[in-house]
Protein backbone atom coordinates (compact mmCIF):
# COMPACT_ATOMS: atom_id res chain seq x y z
CA UNK A 1 0.00 0.00 0.00
CA UNK A 2 1.28 3.60 -0.79
CA UNK A 3 2.75 5.25 2.04
CA UNK A 4 0.45 8.64 1.84
CA UNK A 5 0.15 9.35 5.36
CA UNK A 6 2.80 12.49 6.96
CA UNK A 7 3.31 10.06 9.91
CA UNK A 8 4.27 5.95 9.12
CA UNK A 9 6.54 3.82 10.12
CA UNK A 10 8.99 5.15 7.29
CA UNK A 11 9.42 8.27 8.51
CA UNK A 12 9.06 7.58 12.09
CA UNK A 13 12.34 5.79 12.13
CA UNK A 14 13.85 7.84 9.08
CA UNK A 15 14.69 4.95 7.43
CA UNK A 16 15.10 6.75 3.84
CA UNK A 17 18.39 8.54 5.61
CA UNK A 18 19.18 5.52 7.85
CA UNK A 19 19.01 3.01 4.91
CA UNK A 20 20.97 5.83 2.54
CA UNK A 21 24.06 5.66 4.83
CA UNK A 22 25.99 2.39 4.04
CA UNK A 23 28.31 3.69 1.44
CA UNK A 24 30.71 0.86 0.54
CA UNK A 25 34.11 2.31 -0.87
CA UNK A 26 35.75 -0.56 -2.18
CA UNK A 27 32.73 -2.30 -4.05
CA UNK A 28 33.62 -5.50 -2.89
CA UNK A 29 30.72 -7.09 -1.40
CA UNK A 30 31.72 -8.21 2.15
CA UNK A 31 31.93 -4.06 2.81
CA UNK A 32 28.04 -3.73 3.35
CA UNK A 33 27.95 -6.86 6.22
CA UNK A 34 31.71 -4.64 7.92
CA UNK A 35 29.42 -1.77 7.77
CA UNK A 36 25.93 -2.81 8.83
CA UNK A 37 27.93 -4.52 11.74
CA UNK A 38 29.75 -1.47 12.51
CA UNK A 39 26.83 0.45 12.42
CA UNK A 40 24.67 -1.67 14.30
CA UNK A 41 27.33 -1.58 16.95
CA UNK A 42 27.19 2.00 17.11
CA UNK A 43 23.33 1.96 17.64
CA UNK A 44 23.41 -0.33 20.52
CA UNK A 45 26.17 1.58 22.26
CA UNK A 46 23.98 4.92 22.01
CA UNK A 47 21.08 2.85 23.84
CA UNK A 48 23.70 1.62 26.38
CA UNK A 49 25.09 4.86 26.72
CA UNK A 50 21.63 6.14 27.74
CA UNK A 51 20.74 3.30 29.95
CA UNK A 52 23.93 3.96 31.55
CA UNK A 53 23.34 8.14 31.99
CA UNK A 54 19.56 7.08 33.01
CA UNK A 55 21.07 4.97 35.82
CA UNK A 56 23.58 7.43 37.34
CA UNK A 57 20.53 9.82 37.83
CA UNK A 58 18.38 7.28 39.19
CA UNK A 59 21.15 6.79 41.60
CA UNK A 60 21.45 10.23 42.32
CA UNK A 61 18.11 10.80 42.95
CA UNK A 62 17.68 7.84 45.54
CA UNK A 63 16.33 5.17 43.03
CA UNK A 64 17.70 2.03 43.30
CA UNK A 65 15.12 0.20 41.42
CA UNK A 66 14.76 2.64 38.78
CA UNK A 67 18.53 2.20 38.78
CA UNK A 68 18.36 -1.33 38.57
CA UNK A 69 16.15 -1.58 35.80
CA UNK A 70 18.74 0.42 33.20
CA UNK A 71 21.78 -1.68 34.47
CA UNK A 72 19.49 -5.24 33.46
CA UNK A 73 18.84 -3.42 30.37
CA UNK A 74 22.50 -2.45 29.93
CA UNK A 75 23.56 -6.17 30.30
CA UNK A 76 21.05 -7.71 28.20
CA UNK A 77 21.82 -5.53 25.12
CA UNK A 78 25.69 -6.13 25.95
CA UNK A 79 24.86 -9.85 25.51
CA UNK A 80 23.19 -9.23 22.15
CA UNK A 81 26.47 -6.93 21.03
CA UNK A 82 28.37 -10.52 22.37
CA UNK A 83 26.01 -12.72 20.20
CA UNK A 84 26.20 -10.05 16.79
CA UNK A 85 29.68 -11.16 16.64
CA UNK A 86 28.27 -14.45 15.44
CA UNK A 87 28.00 -12.57 11.79
CA UNK A 88 31.51 -11.10 11.27
CA UNK A 89 33.60 -13.68 12.83
CA UNK A 90 32.90 -15.53 9.45
CA UNK A 91 34.05 -13.27 7.47
CA UNK A 92 36.82 -14.62 5.53
CA UNK A 93 40.27 -13.31 5.67
CA UNK A 94 40.67 -12.78 2.15
CA UNK A 95 37.28 -11.12 1.64
CA UNK A 96 38.70 -8.71 4.13
CA UNK A 97 41.83 -8.09 2.83
CA UNK A 98 40.43 -7.39 -0.68
CA UNK A 99 38.86 -3.95 0.95
CA UNK A 100 40.95 -3.56 4.03
CA UNK A 101 43.60 -1.23 2.58
CA UNK A 102 40.29 0.98 0.96
CA UNK A 103 39.74 1.64 4.84
CA UNK A 104 42.97 3.75 5.28
CA UNK A 105 43.75 4.47 9.03
CA UNK A 106 40.20 4.07 9.97
CA UNK A 107 40.10 1.88 12.99
CA UNK A 108 37.25 1.00 16.28
CA UNK A 109 40.42 3.18 17.94
CA UNK A 110 38.01 5.93 16.52
CA UNK A 111 34.92 4.71 18.25
CA UNK A 112 34.55 7.62 20.66
CA UNK A 113 30.86 5.99 21.60
CA UNK A 114 33.08 2.94 22.86
CA UNK A 115 35.35 5.74 24.52
CA UNK A 116 32.41 7.04 26.39
CA UNK A 117 31.50 3.81 27.35
CA UNK A 118 34.67 2.78 28.74
CA UNK A 119 34.82 5.96 30.21
CA UNK A 120 31.32 5.75 31.89
CA UNK A 121 32.27 2.83 33.14
CA UNK A 122 35.01 3.50 35.23
CA UNK A 123 38.30 2.31 32.37
CA UNK A 124 39.62 5.97 32.02
CA UNK A 125 42.91 6.54 30.45
CA UNK A 126 43.37 9.89 29.76
CA UNK A 127 45.57 9.53 26.77
CA UNK A 128 42.95 7.40 24.81
CA UNK A 129 41.81 11.26 24.05
CA UNK A 130 44.37 11.26 21.39
CA UNK A 131 42.57 9.58 18.64
CA UNK A 132 39.91 11.87 19.05
CA UNK A 133 41.85 15.03 18.22
CA UNK A 134 40.67 16.07 15.24
CA UNK A 135 36.81 15.47 16.31
CA UNK A 136 36.64 18.42 18.90
CA UNK A 137 32.95 17.29 19.96
CA UNK A 138 33.84 14.13 20.63
CA UNK A 139 36.70 15.16 22.82
CA UNK A 140 34.24 17.48 24.72
CA UNK A 141 31.85 14.44 25.27
CA UNK A 142 34.37 12.67 26.57
CA UNK A 143 35.94 15.37 28.95
CA UNK A 144 32.65 16.05 30.30
CA UNK A 145 32.29 12.11 30.95
CA UNK A 146 35.86 12.46 32.88
CA UNK A 147 34.69 15.10 34.99
CA UNK A 148 31.76 13.45 36.27
CA UNK A 149 31.76 10.39 38.50
CA UNK A 150 31.61 7.05 36.50
CA UNK A 151 28.79 4.60 36.92
CA UNK A 152 31.19 2.63 39.66
CA UNK A 153 31.88 5.62 41.55
CA UNK A 154 27.86 6.31 41.76
CA UNK A 155 27.11 2.87 43.11
CA UNK A 156 29.82 3.31 45.74
CA UNK A 157 28.33 6.85 46.64
CA UNK A 158 24.85 4.55 47.42
CA UNK A 159 27.26 1.92 48.98
CA UNK A 160 28.89 4.48 51.27
CA UNK A 161 25.28 5.69 51.84
CA UNK A 162 23.42 2.78 52.93
CA UNK A 163 25.97 1.26 55.25
CA UNK A 164 28.02 4.06 56.22
CA UNK A 165 31.37 1.96 54.67
CA UNK A 166 33.41 5.23 55.02
CA UNK A 167 34.55 4.95 51.70
CA UNK A 168 37.13 7.57 51.25
CA UNK A 169 36.84 10.57 49.60
CA UNK A 170 39.47 9.81 46.56
CA UNK A 171 37.63 6.22 45.55
CA UNK A 172 34.34 8.86 45.16
CA UNK A 173 35.37 12.05 42.66
CA UNK A 174 35.69 11.58 38.94
CA UNK A 175 39.25 11.95 37.51
CA UNK A 176 41.66 9.50 36.29
CA UNK A 177 41.56 5.54 36.87
CA UNK A 178 40.18 4.18 39.60
CA UNK A 179 42.48 2.44 42.61
CA UNK A 180 40.84 -0.55 44.29
CA UNK A 181 40.60 0.29 47.72
CA UNK A 182 40.08 -2.15 51.18
CA UNK A 183 36.82 0.04 52.45
CA UNK A 184 35.05 -0.80 49.43
CA UNK A 185 35.72 -4.44 49.44
CA UNK A 186 35.01 -4.30 53.54
CA UNK A 187 31.50 -2.09 52.49
CA UNK A 188 30.99 -4.97 49.56
CA UNK A 189 32.11 -7.79 51.86
CA UNK A 190 29.36 -6.29 54.61
CA UNK A 191 26.54 -6.31 51.36
CA UNK A 192 27.43 -10.11 50.64
CA UNK A 193 27.49 -11.25 54.27
CA UNK A 194 23.98 -9.95 54.77
CA UNK A 195 21.71 -10.54 51.33
CA UNK A 196 18.91 -10.37 53.34
CA UNK A 197 19.44 -6.94 54.77
CA UNK A 198 20.77 -5.33 51.68
CA UNK A 199 19.10 -6.80 49.38
CA UNK A 200 19.31 -3.96 46.85
CA UNK A 201 22.55 -3.16 47.12
CA UNK A 202 23.54 -7.10 46.58
CA UNK A 203 21.58 -6.69 43.27
CA UNK A 204 23.11 -3.89 42.56
CA UNK A 205 26.36 -5.10 43.42
CA UNK A 206 25.28 -8.60 41.33
CA UNK A 207 24.06 -6.37 37.45
CA UNK A 208 27.59 -4.66 37.82
CA UNK A 209 29.39 -7.92 37.64
CA UNK A 210 26.69 -9.32 35.32
CA UNK A 211 27.77 -6.22 33.09
CA UNK A 212 31.54 -6.47 33.35
CA UNK A 213 31.11 -10.50 32.50
CA UNK A 214 29.20 -9.27 29.42
CA UNK A 215 31.79 -6.89 28.82
CA UNK A 216 34.74 -8.75 28.80
CA UNK A 217 32.73 -11.43 26.57
CA UNK A 218 32.53 -8.49 23.70
CA UNK A 219 36.49 -7.73 24.12
CA UNK A 220 36.97 -11.73 23.92
CA UNK A 221 34.75 -11.76 20.89
CA UNK A 222 36.30 -8.83 19.34
CA UNK A 223 40.13 -10.46 19.86
CA UNK A 224 39.14 -13.81 18.78
CA UNK A 225 37.05 -12.40 15.67
CA UNK A 226 40.47 -10.31 14.56
CA UNK A 227 43.07 -12.98 14.80
CA UNK A 228 40.54 -15.05 12.73
CA UNK A 229 40.55 -12.12 10.26
CA UNK A 230 44.08 -10.58 10.16
CA UNK A 231 45.89 -12.78 12.29
CA UNK A 232 48.77 -11.02 13.99
CA UNK A 233 49.20 -8.23 11.49
CA UNK A 234 49.64 -4.72 13.27
CA UNK A 235 46.49 -2.48 12.70
CA UNK A 236 44.91 0.27 10.87
CA UNK A 237 44.89 2.25 13.64
CA UNK A 238 48.51 2.10 14.82
CA UNK A 239 48.43 -0.46 17.35
CA UNK A 240 50.32 -3.59 17.54
CA UNK A 241 46.80 -5.55 16.63
CA UNK A 242 45.51 -8.57 18.59
CA UNK A 243 48.43 -7.97 21.03
CA UNK A 244 46.98 -4.64 22.11
CA UNK A 245 43.58 -6.29 22.11
CA UNK A 246 44.79 -9.06 24.42
CA UNK A 247 46.11 -6.29 26.81
CA UNK A 248 42.78 -5.39 27.23
CA UNK A 249 41.45 -8.06 28.49
CA UNK A 250 42.92 -7.57 31.56
CA UNK A 251 41.15 -4.55 31.97
CA UNK A 252 38.96 -5.09 35.46
CA UNK A 253 36.17 -2.14 35.99
CA UNK A 254 34.86 -3.22 39.25
CA UNK A 255 37.78 -5.25 41.13
CA UNK A 256 36.25 -4.95 44.80
CA UNK A 257 33.18 -6.72 43.36
CA UNK A 258 35.51 -9.31 42.13
CA UNK A 259 37.69 -9.71 45.27
CA UNK A 260 34.60 -9.85 47.58
CA UNK A 261 34.07 -13.46 46.33
CA UNK A 262 37.99 -14.74 47.78
CA UNK A 263 36.89 -12.63 51.12
CA UNK A 264 34.00 -14.44 52.07
C1 LIG B 1 37.03 -7.75 10.74
C2 LIG B 1 36.63 -7.18 11.82
C3 LIG B 1 37.52 -6.39 12.74
C4 LIG B 1 38.87 -6.32 12.78
C5 LIG B 1 39.89 -7.03 11.91
C6 LIG B 1 39.18 -5.40 13.84
C7 LIG B 1 40.47 -5.08 14.21
C8 LIG B 1 40.79 -4.23 15.23
C9 LIG B 1 42.13 -3.90 15.65
C10 LIG B 1 43.38 -4.48 15.03
C11 LIG B 1 42.05 -3.02 16.65
C12 LIG B 1 43.19 -2.37 17.41
C13 LIG B 1 43.32 -0.93 16.99
C14 LIG B 1 44.04 -0.78 15.67
O1 LIG B 1 45.28 -0.70 15.66
O2 LIG B 1 43.34 -0.73 14.64
C15 LIG B 1 40.65 -2.77 16.91
C16 LIG B 1 40.15 -1.93 17.86
C17 LIG B 1 38.84 -1.70 18.07
N1 LIG B 1 37.79 -2.22 17.35
FE1 LIG B 1 37.90 -3.59 15.93
N2 LIG B 1 38.03 -4.97 14.43
C18 LIG B 1 36.98 -5.54 13.77
C19 LIG B 1 35.64 -5.33 14.03
C20 LIG B 1 35.14 -4.45 14.96
C21 LIG B 1 33.75 -4.21 15.19
C22 LIG B 1 32.59 -4.88 14.50
C23 LIG B 1 33.66 -3.26 16.15
C24 LIG B 1 32.40 -2.72 16.68
C25 LIG B 1 32.19 -1.44 16.85
C26 LIG B 1 35.01 -2.91 16.53
C27 LIG B 1 35.36 -1.98 17.48
C28 LIG B 1 36.64 -1.73 17.89
C29 LIG B 1 36.95 -0.87 19.01
C30 LIG B 1 35.95 -0.13 19.87
C31 LIG B 1 38.33 -0.86 19.14
C32 LIG B 1 39.14 -0.16 20.23
C33 LIG B 1 39.35 -1.19 21.35
C34 LIG B 1 40.14 -0.69 22.51
O3 LIG B 1 40.83 0.33 22.43
O4 LIG B 1 40.11 -1.39 23.56
N3 LIG B 1 35.89 -3.66 15.80
N4 LIG B 1 39.91 -3.54 16.04
N1 LIG C 1 41.45 -2.14 12.66
C1 LIG C 1 41.11 -3.07 11.60
C2 LIG C 1 40.22 -2.39 10.60
C3 LIG C 1 38.89 -2.35 11.17
O1 LIG C 1 38.44 -3.34 11.68
C4 LIG C 1 38.07 -1.15 11.11
C5 LIG C 1 38.30 -0.23 10.11
C6 LIG C 1 37.48 0.88 9.98
C7 LIG C 1 36.45 1.08 10.86
C8 LIG C 1 36.22 0.15 11.86
C9 LIG C 1 37.03 -0.96 11.99
N2 LIG C 1 36.73 -1.86 12.97
C10 LIG C 1 37.37 -2.20 14.07
O2 LIG C 1 38.49 -1.88 14.39
C11 LIG C 1 42.35 -3.64 10.94
O3 LIG C 1 43.45 -3.38 11.40
O4 LIG C 1 42.18 -4.39 9.99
Amino acid sequence: MADTSEFSYGSHLQLDKLLSTQVPVSGRHDELLFIIQHQTSELWFRLVLAEIDAARSRLKAGDLRGALKALKRVAVVLYHLVQSWEVLRQLDPVDFLSFRGDLGEASGFQSWQYRLLEFALGNRERHMLDAHRDRPEAIAQLEAELSRPSLYQECLIVLDAGIGAEIPIEALVPGGGYEQQQAVLDGWAVVYRDRARHAELYDLAEQLIEIEDRFRCWRFNHVTTVERVIGAKGGTGGTSGVHYLRRMLDVVLFPELWEVRTVL
